[in-house]
C-alpha cells in the first residue's frame, strides 16, 4: 500500500484551475521533495493529502483510505508553512496542548523537545523564541503521535545552517524508521541527499518526477569536467586533443562539457596527461535540473 496515491487530480479555486491532472504517488518509507515556484500548487497538494480540501476531480488516497477519514488523520503529521502559536504559552505547554488535541501521549512532549533541541527553552514563553526555535517547535508538533506520513511545508525557513543539517538528519532517521515524508521547499542546495525522488511542479502541472539519476537522464544536461593543467597550455592545446575546453579565469583551470556517455572517455584522456594535476566532476545539481524544467515549462512563473 502506498502512503499517498493522487490520481488524475484537478483543483479549482472558484474559476481558476490551480492543479491540472496531477498524478503522484508516495511509497511507504519514501521521502519525496516537492518543488515549484511560488503559486505552483505545492500547498494545495498538501491540503488535498491532509483532507483540508476535496479534489475538484480525480482521487486522493492516503494510506489506502480517504484523507477525510479520522483514522487517517491521526497517522499524519503536518508542519505548515507559516507556523504560529499562542505567544503566552511556554514551548512545553504548547506541545502538550497539541498532544491533547491530537490524542498523543503527553509523555512524548519532553522527548520531542529534546529531539528538536529545545529542552533548555522548554519552560520559556513562545513569544521569546527566535524564528528558528518556533520552526523547531512546529516540527516537534508535527512529530506528535509518531506519524506514518509527515508533510513538511518549508521546514528549513528560519533555520540556520546547523539547525538545517539537524533537520535533514532527523528526516534521515525518520526515513530509516519507515516514516513517509513529503518535503516542500524552495531551498534546493543540500536537500538532494535526503530525498528519494523529486517532483517538480510548474503552473499546477507536474513537469518532472523521479530520482536524481533519472531526472538527469531526462534533462540531458551536460556534465562539466574541470581540470587543472600545471603547464597552463591554453585552450588550443585541448582543442587539438579534440576537447572543446574553455578557460576558467584564464589560468590553470579549464572546463570541458560532456554528456553522460562521453564522461569516462574524457576522464581517461585527461588522466593520461601527466600535466593534468587535478580533476573535478560537476554533475547537474537539483538546482540545475529545477531551472531546466522550469525553463521547459515556460519560465519561472
Ligand atoms: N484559498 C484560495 N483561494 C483562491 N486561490 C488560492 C487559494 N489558495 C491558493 N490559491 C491559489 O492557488 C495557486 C497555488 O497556490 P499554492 O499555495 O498551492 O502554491 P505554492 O506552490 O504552495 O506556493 P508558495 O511556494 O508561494 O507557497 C496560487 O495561484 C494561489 O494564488
Amino acid at each position: 500500500m502506498n502512503a499517498v496515491d493522487i490520481a488524475g487530480v484537478d483543483q479549482h479555486y472558484g474559476a481558476s484551475q490551480v492543479l491540472h491532472e496531477l498524478n503522484l504517488t508516495l511509497a511507504e518509507g519514501e521521502v519525496l521533495g516537492l518543488f515549484g515556484h511560488n503559486g505552483a500548487g505545492k500547498t494545495t497538494t498538501i491540503k488535498l493529502i491532509l483532507g483540508l480540501l476535496k479534489a475538484s476531480r480525480g482521487d486522493v488516497r492516503v494510506l489506502g483510505q480517504s484523507p477525510a477519514h479520522a483514522d487517517v488523520r491521526r497517522l499524519l503529521g503536518y508542519l505548515p508553512e507559516n507556523v504560529s502559536f499562542y505567544a503566552q504559552l511556554t514551548g512545553r505547554e504548547t506541545l502538550q496542548h497539541f498532544a491533547r488535541l491530537k490524542g498523543a501521549a503527553l509523555s512524548q512532549c519532553d522527548e520531542l523537545l529534546e529531539q528538536v533541541g529545545l529542552t533548555d527553552a522548554a519552560m520559556r514563553r513562545v513569544k521569546t523564541y527566535s524564528k528558528g526555535m518556533r520552526q523547531r517547535l512546529g516540527l516537534a508538533q508535527a512529530l506528535l503521535g509518531t506519524p506514518r506520513l509527515l508533510l513538511l511545508d518549508e521546514p528549513t525557513v528560519g533555520l540556520d545552517p546547523i539547525a538545517t543539517q539537524s533537520l535533514y538528519q532527523l528526516i534521515d532517521q525518520l526515513r530509516q524508521h519507515g516514516t513517509s515524508i513529503i518535503l516542500c521547499s524552495h531551498v534546493l542546495p543540500g536537500v538532494e541527499r535526503h530525498i528519494d525522488r523529486a517532483a517538480i511542479l510548474a503552473g499546477g502541472r507536474l513537469q518532472a518526477l523521479g530520482d536524481l539519476p533519472s531526472l538527469r537522464a531526462q534533462a540531458g544536461l551536460p556534465i562539466r569536467i574541470r581540470l587543472h593543467d600545471s603547464q597552463a597550455r591554453g585552450t588550443q592545446h585541448w582543442q587539438a586533443q579534440g576537447l572543446a575546453a574553455s578557460a576558467i579565469n584564464g589560468g590553470h583551470w579549464f572546463e570541458v562539457s560532456t554528456g553522460q556517455e562521453g564522461k569516462l572517455g574524457v576522464l581517461r584522456q585527461l588522466l593520461a596527461e601527466s600535466a593534468v594535476s587535478d580533476v573535478e566532476l560537476h554533475q547537474p545539481s537539483l538546482e540545475d535540473l529545477y531551472c531546466h524544467f522550469m525553463q521547459q515549462a515556460g519560465g519561472n512563473q
